[in-house]
């Protein structure tokens, strides 16, 4: 541990969840055992199976599922020996029974995410997942677009609603390291509960990010093998380790086997590159939801316009997760100026 920690580090793997989008949704059940088996192996804490945008994310806005969630969330229960399979859950997008399913079927945490101003939605689900006898988190999205004060309002909802600890969630990768720290730092000092942070690579800042919240007293933690997330994926979990393991810090993760998975199991999954490309970079840049990155090259296709200057405008607009259909209306907007223009 270290001196601002006052309890262990918990790592959440993502890639079966934020990396969901990554693939489009497309994990099959055969997938999902192999990765969850060899982080199980690996010793990793909590594992996050969930269509990317959460429980009830299949759907034509969002991207529909190969195979339906809860399939994919029984098969990675029956995979682990000793890490816990987690659940995301957006309300309004997800329900209480999807939660009550899921609960059902053996997931025994649940991240519910709300955008950083609306932290009010989540008190029903937090105080349902706490009666169920799961962990309840809170995971405030889009974090770099408001205040410290808006956060530390939005955490201590989170907070008095039951959640056991409230994330610094950095959807856009758009977070620089003072304001990672400046986050972590303000919501240690004012809540109760434990501080977790999430990361994306758009910037190449993630693993940098990561360590400066944890140096903050960040102790809920995630990250994703090989990059697998939305975007430029997430903190890559095998560096992550790697730079804890130096720093003195102990994880309780076997390093190797991590590597293996990440290797062998992951890296074969990953349709494309996970390395920051112009897609990706400018979601960092203009402050836009990761995983807005694959439909707007979608929309670019579809209207001929730059994915690039959808991205931007949809950062401009402030669109926030929900509003993927924006996106269009976006491209259309543009490619009927480019007309205009020409
Ligand atoms: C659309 C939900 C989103 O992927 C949740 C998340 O991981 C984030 O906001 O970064
Ligand atoms: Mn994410």
């Amino acid at each position: 541990m270290n001196r601002h920690m006052d309890k262990p580090i918990k790592l959440t793997e993502v890639c079966l969840r934020d990396g969901s989008h990554a693939v489009a949704h497309q994990f099959t059940e055969n997938q999902v055992r192999d990765v969850v088996r060899g982080l199980d192996g690996a010793g990793v804490h909590y594992i996050e199976v969930s269509h990317g945008d959460g429980l009830g994310g299949s759907t034509v806005q969002y991207g529909k599922s190969l195979i339906n969630e809860m399939k994919l969330i029984e098969a990675a229960v029956d995979e682990c020996k000793n890490s816990k399979v987690a659940v995301l859950l957006i309300p309004g997008i997800g329900t209480m029974n999807e939660l009550k399913q899921a609960h059902e079927l053996g997931a025994q945490l649940v991240r519910v995410a709300t955008h950083a101003t609306e932290a009010d939605v989540s008190a029903q689900h937090i105080h349902k997942a706490r009666e169920l006898g799961m962990e309840a988190l809170g995971f405030l999205m889009m974090s770099h677009s408001v205040s410290v004060t808006t956060l530390i309002e939005q955490a201590k909802l989170m907070e008095s609603y039951g959640a056991e600890a409230v994330y610094v969630t950095d959807s856009a990768g758009a977070l620089l390291p003072n304001e990672v720290r400046e986050r972590i730092k303000a919501l240690r000092q004012s809540l109760q509960i434990e501080v977790g942070f999430h990361a994306h690579n758009n910037l190449s800042l993630a693993v940098a990010n990561t360590i400066t919240a944890i140096e903050e007293g960040a102790t809920r933690i995630d990250g994703s093998v090989r990059c697998l997330g939305a975007g430029a994926g997430n903190t890559q979990t095998e560096v992550l380790a790697a730079v804890l393991d130096r720093m003195g810090i102990d994880i309780g993760i076997d390093l190797y086997k991590l590597m293996d998975v990440a290797e062998d199991i992951v890296g074969p999954l990953i349709p494309g590159s996970q390395e920051i490309r112009k897609g990706s970079l400018v979601l960092g840049y203009a402050g836009v939801y990761s995983s807005f990155l694959l439909h707007a090259e979608r929309a670019g296709k579809r209207f001929n316009v730059d994915p690039r200057d959808i991205l931007v405008e949809l950062g401009k607009l402030k669109a926030v997760g929900g509003q993927e259909d924006m996106i269009l209306d976006v491209a259309a907007e543009l490619a009927k100026n480019d007309k205009v223009r020409a």
